[in-house]
């Protein structure tokens, strides 16, 4: 099976994004280390960046698995092929493999490259046999294939069996505008194959060993179309790294071979390289400069994450009964999200993967499952919010157990905040918060830039004396979000505040019809929390 990568080529073709050479060569390392068989690199002699990232591959990149390749177009209509300059350019490229991409379709030869039938057969002739004589593994990208086979089977068949009579390793079947559907992919390739055998005069086996597939993704079936494609015996199959590409993207390399490997037992990857899958997936998308997508199938971090009790309740007898494969095996990791769909598994598994047992503890474990969905139907939210859930469950397990209430690093006899808006226009906040620390009354007072960071200010003045790893403790992010109120209440206000130190991070959420209010809830839960893991409190 030959697995082949074109995230630095049509990948690219992506809206918005733009690779520098040193973005290319590190994502081809990516690749390389993923296990695929060939890169895609660009199209020298397009475009200068190409052209360097060809030049300076030679000396930097030192692939161990992939066969690199350089992609252009079959020579001009008109022009001999040892005279095409974008020809020459592929040569200059010095990779051991090239794909050239031609028109399949009559209507585009006829209308995109304003010429005959026989002359592009001529084309994809000559280029295919000149780059093969060049000592090139030439693969021939048939654009528009499916759209041209539905239009005039016989021209579309003969450019395939043209560029395989002249050297081309593979005819690779595109379905450029994207439009196929999985059942129309298997039936063309079943009366492909036939054709194909025929004219080359082999058998239908060898015939479709000869084709490669490339899906775009405009009906959202690019994907499950490789897949029919190779189910179907095609042996060759291009994609791009998280579906990157030209409009809706080009089928998605992880879940190809996902699907391929796990579920159809085809060892398409070298041993070890699936594991591989997230962590080479998000550094490419931080490569691209696009956020992962959360929710992209394996590779996504909620891709094995479940927010359904009933879901819950099953995963704890046994994870794979909510999972269609062990997630450990592509490098994820399952989650279960806390939210007011949990019930009492769901809250006992989120708790044990944060370190709290309540498994021998039905009474906490009812009461945290009841007090979750109390105060989620009043706006809270612990799904992202996992410190302020602990604290929850923490605070209910020890009630249960008789041990006090949690312990707190403070406790508050009151806050004041103010807003200033002075006559030059300058905004001012300033707070005072009074609190008792190990016995001791503090009154801090601090400014800031906001009312929230001068609270946060004020506190960490009145709790830094006695808790000098505050000083580590960094606000990381700060959301806040305006809820319809409901129960004939008013809008009530979310915040959710991120806080980061030393090789961690957690967040926690606060609740109030006052903005300050729920941004209090969610500073002072942060700190102790933070506390908690650093310090006896
Ligand atoms: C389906 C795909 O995604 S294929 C990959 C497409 N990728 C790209 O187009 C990105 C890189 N492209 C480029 O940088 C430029 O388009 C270039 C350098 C290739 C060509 O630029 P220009 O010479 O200015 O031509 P332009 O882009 O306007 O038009 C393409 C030309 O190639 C011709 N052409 C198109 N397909 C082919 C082909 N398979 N074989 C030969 N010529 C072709 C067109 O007829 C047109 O010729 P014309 O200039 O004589 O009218
Ligand atoms: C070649 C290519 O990218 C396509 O036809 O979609």
């Amino acid at each position: 099976m030959q697995v082949y990568d074109t995230t630095l080529r049509d990948g690219a073709q992506r809206e918005a994004i733009s690779y520098s050479v040193v973005d290319k060569l590190a994502v081809a390392r990516l690749l390389d280390e993923f296990g695929v068989g060939f890169i895609e690199g660009g199209w020298p002699g397009a475009m200068p960046k190409d052209t360097e990232f060809f030049r300076r591959a030679r000396t930097e990149l030192d692939l161990k698995h992939a066969v690199f390749v350089a992609f252009g177009a079959t020579r001009k209509a008109g022009v001999r092929v040892q005279d095409d300059q974008q020809v020459r350019a592929l040569l200059d490229a010095e990779t051991p493999a090239v794909t050239l991409v031609a028109k399949s379709d009559l209507r585009h030869v006829e209308r995109a490259l304003r010429t005959t039938a026989e002359e592009n057969l001529a084309m994809v002739h000559d280029t295919v046999a000149y780059l093969v004589s060049e000592g090139r593994r030439v693969f021939l990208d048939l654009e528009h294939f499916f759209d041209g086979y539905a239009f005039d089977p016989d021209y579309t068949a003969k450019v395939a069996a043209t560029a395989l009579a002249a050297g081309a390793e593979k005819a690779v079947m595109c379905d450029t505008n994207g439009g196929m559907l999985p059942s129309l992919i298997t039936r063309t390739i079943g009366e492909v194959k036939g054709r194909l055998a025929v004219v080359l005069g082999v058998t239908e086996d060898e015939a479709v060993a000869r084709l490669g597939i490339h899906c775009q993704n405009d009906t959202s079936c690019a994907v499950a179309n490789t897949v029919a494609a190779v189910e179907a015996g095609v042996p060759h199959f291009q994609c791009t790294a998280n579906g990157y590409g030209e409009r809706p993207g080009n089928a998605d390399l992880f879940a190809v071979v996902a699907n391929l490997q796990l579920k159809l037992g085809m060892p398409v990857l070298p041993d070890g390289c699936i594991e591989q899958m997230v962590r080479v997936s998000h550094a490419i998308a931080e490569i691209a400069n696009i956020a992962p997508d959360t929710h992209q199938a394996y590779v996504g971090s909620s891709a094995f994450a479940h927010k359904a009790g009933l879901h819950a309740s099953a995963i704890k007898v046994d994870p794979v009964l909510y999972n269609h494969i062990d997630p450990v095996v592509v490098g994820n990791d399952m989650r279960i999200l806390v939210t007011e769909m949990a019930g009492r598994a769901s809250i006992e598994l989120k708790a044990r993967e944060l370190g709290v047992d309540l498994a021998g503890h039905p009474e906490a474990l009812s009461r945290v499952t009841t007090r979750v969905k109390e105060l989620e139907a009043r706006g809270w939210s612990f799904e992202a919010a996992d410190a302020s859930f602990e604290l929850l469950a923490r605070a209910e397990l020890r009630a249960e157990q008789q041990d006090g209430a949690l312990p707190k690093p403070f406790t508050l006899e009151s806050y004041r905040v103010l807003v200033e808006h002075r006559e030059d226009g300058a905004v001012v906040s300033e707070a005072t918060v009074k609190v008792r620390v190990k016995g001791e009354r503090i009154i801090a007072t601090a400014e800031g830039n906001g009312p929230v960071n001068a609270l946060d200010e004020a506190l960490r003045v009145a709790l830094t004396k006695h808790y000098p790893e505050l000083s580590r403790f960094e606000l990381a992010d700060y959301k806040v979000r305006i809820l319809e109120g409901s129960h004939g209440t008013g809008a009530v206000t979310r915040v959710l505040v991120e806080t980061r130190s030393t090789g961690e991070d957690w967040t926690t959420v606060g609740v109030h019809e006052n903005v300050v209010e729920a941004s209090w809830t969610a500073l002072v839960d942060a700190l102790s929390y933070g506390l908690s893991r650093q310090v006896r409190v």
